[in-house]
């Protein structure tokens, strides 16, 4: 039987993952440029686990500086079909209680257009869906996932991605709020698209850390605050990691729409498409363009 794979996109405080076996680093290159870091390959649960840290070890990169396109690209290399993103965010609602967690299912973009966030370009022209922008059988298990590990699990909501890296004005703050959003974050969103474009589920573990700077009985947000947070919360995070792990360990075979995501976005004539951008491609899209 084929091994899961799982990928593992660990955010601020989560750098890197306990309990694995038959540890290796592999550092991969990718037409793309270079990863955050080396990637953590080892066996957890039965499964296959690819652990990266999103902002390199030692926290180096900020949201913007993330080199989002290596990164799924260097998961897609090592075989990666689900990757789940572990994120400190805010909550923009009251009943989010710092220390829980919530598996949003949608996106908010408010980052300003500094992030690549598309595989596509330089001669080929490709969209996919994305009304449902994380993949639903993934979320589900990192929800039941969630509660197995005893966390308070708020299963869906929407998640606003700004472009950071500073936290938002109290003006910003209340005007979010007033449009619905559950959480606060600076770096899902290009990981959602590109996750999408590479034909790999993805789904996150958000901890809420903070309540931004618009809940008047408590503190703004800060670095000390979403620190603190997160090291209380880094042992549940990862006992999460571990059950979804067990959870799709039985389940290799992917019965959702994102391992087709890319079938029918292709605009080109694929006679028009330049060679070296189909070499660049080859990985995600050669089985479409023979
Ligand atoms: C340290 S607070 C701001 C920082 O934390 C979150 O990062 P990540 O999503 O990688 O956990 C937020 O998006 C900001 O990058
Ligand atoms: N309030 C907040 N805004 C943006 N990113 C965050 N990460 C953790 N808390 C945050």
């Amino acid at each position: 039987m084929k091994q899961t794979i799982i990928g593992v996109i660990g955010g601020s405080g989560l750098y890197d993952m306990e309990g694995l076996s038959d540890l290796r680093e592999v550092a991969v290159s990718t037409p793309f440029g270079k990863p955050s870091d080396v990637f953590v390959v080892g066996e957890l649960q039965d499964v296959q686990l690819v652990f990266l840290p999103r902002h390199g070890r030692g926290h180096r990169l900020m949201p913007s500086e993330v080199p989002y396109r290596a990164n799924i690209h260097g998961m897609k290399q090592l075989g990666v079909e689900r990757i789940i993103s572990v994120s400190a965010v805010g909550s923009m609602q009251e009943h989010i209680a710092p220390g829980h967690i919530v598996v949003p299912d949608q996106f908010f973009d408010r980052t300003q257009g500094r992030r690549v966030s598309s595989f596509f370009g330089e001669g080929i022209v490709g969209h996919v869906q994305f009304a449902d922008p994380v993949c639903r059988d993934l979320s589900r298990t990192l929800a039941e996932a969630g509660r197995k590990a005893g966390a308070t699990v708020h299963e869906g909501g929407t998640y606003l991605c700004i472009e950071g890296p500073n936290f938002s004005t109290r003006a910003e703050s209340k005007i979010y709020r007033s449009w619905g959003v559950d959480i606060i974050g600076m770096t899902n969103i290009p990981e959602a698209r590109l996750a999408r474009e590479a034909e790999i589920c993805y789904g996150t573990i958000a901890l809420a850390t903070d309540y931004d700077c618009w809940h008047e009985g408590h503190d703004d947000v800060s670095v000390d605050a979403v620190v603190a947070m997160v090291r209380q919360n880094v042992a549940m995070a990862r006992l999460i990691i571990r059950h979804a792990a067990e959870i799709l360990a039985t389940s290799h075979d992917r019965a959702c729409a994102c391992k087709e995501a890319l079938r029918y976005a292709i605009m080109n004539d694929p006679a028009v498409i330049p060679p070296a951008t189909r070499a660049r491609l080859e990985l995600l899209l050669g089985k479409y363009l023979q």
